[in-house]
């Protein structure tokens, strides 16, 4: 593999203990240049922690590390300049302003003033916040914050961005807006991992997802292949008949992968193509009346349901 391909960030088995609790137990990952890679799992499960360690801010008990092939705890400037990371409290200083705190960071970042200033205000554009670059941050809204902490990404020309639950706390336009400067970022092909627990937004947001538990991964891919894998489909068909018994019809139907009945003359129908055709031809030739039927892909939601079931979802320590 050569380096232009090697993953942007690589972990083998990260560890981290706290005393005799283990947060973060053993995890492989791989997150490609490019990618929008995924954090899923209930509270405390280790999304945060396992973000912590790969940023150098807090030393693995056991494991491996490279960002953009540095070890994060022996480089930690080099790593900060080059990856931005939005954590769920920005610590932007409230006193001074938009384009203070930027010019600051930038400062820090290595950056020369006049290419500074030229990248902030390209970045204070792009977040819509030139307007108000000059107010004092603890004016901001949550929303602005948050556009602040991409604005920060964006100046300092961040090639991975490390966004820890950044909708959290935001109303449905922020969410919208900041969902699409992220989406702007990733274009750009700037490498993203975000943490959330807004299911829908991060299936339609990541190339791929790691769906934590108990601090280790316990599954990882692309959410089609995921809910493949543990719904058996990838669409969900709703079938309304009456005079069959639709498990038994579609016994030998191929690309199904179940049939579960929700009420009388009605199922549901896992699958992993669009049976529709042979599910009506079917219900025909069995002598059925088809009175309805409605398809839609597998979600996220519905993964993350199959794969905690019967969980405790608390885990905190
Ligand atoms: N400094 C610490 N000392 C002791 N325990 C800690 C510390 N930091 C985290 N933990 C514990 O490690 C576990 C994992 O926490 P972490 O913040 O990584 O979870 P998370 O998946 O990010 O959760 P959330 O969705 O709530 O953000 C939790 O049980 C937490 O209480």
């Amino acid at each position: 593999m050569s380096a232009a391909e090697a993953p942007v960030i690589e972990a083998g088995g990260l560890t981290k203990r706290y005393g005799r609790f283990t947060a973060v137990d053993g995890i492989d990952l791989a997150v490609n240049k490019g990618e929008v890679f995924g954090l899923l799992g209930p509270n405390g499960s280790g999304k945060t922690t396992t973000i912590l360690l790969l940023l150098g801010l807090t030393e693995p008990s056991a494991g491996t590390i490279r960002v953009l092939g540095l070890d994060p705890l022996r480089k930690p400037l080099s790593v900060k300049r080059r990856v931005g990371y939005l954590p769920d409290q920005i610590g932007f200083y409230d006193h001074l302003s938009a384009e203070e705190n930027l010019a600051y960071s930038a400062r820090l970042a290595g950056l020369a003033s006049a290419e500074a200033n030229r990248r902030i205000s390209d970045a204070l554009a792009r977040v819509r916040l030139s307007d108000v670059r000059g107010k004092r941050v603890a004016t901001y809204s949550r929303g602005m914050r948050q556009r602040l902490g991409l604005a920060e990404v964006l100046a300092k020309g961040s090639e991975i961005a490390i966004l820890d639950e950044p909708t959290s706390g935001l109303d449905p336009q922020s969410t919208q807006e900041l969902l699409e400067l992220i989406r702007e970022l990733a274009a750009d092909g700037v490498t993203i991992v975000l943490s959330s627990h807004l299911l829908a937004m991060m299936q339609s947001l990541c190339d791929r997802v790691a769906l934590f538990s108990r601090g280790r991964i316990g599954l990882i891919g692309k959410v089609a292949d995921l809910t493949a894998d543990v719904l058996g489909g990838t669409h969900v068909v709703e079938v309304e008949a009456d005079g069959i018994d639709l498990a038994a019809v579609l016994k030998d139907a191929p690309h199904i992968a179940a049939v579960t009945p929700l009420r009388a003359g009605r199922w549901r129908v896992d699958a992993d193509a669009d049976v529709r055709a042979d599910i009506a031809h079917r219900t025909v030739q069995a002598g059925g009346a088809l009175s309805g039927m409605t398809i839609r892909q597998s979600s996220l939601d519905e993964v993350y349901a199959r794969f905690f079931e019967g969980e405790d979802h608390d885990q905190a320590a």
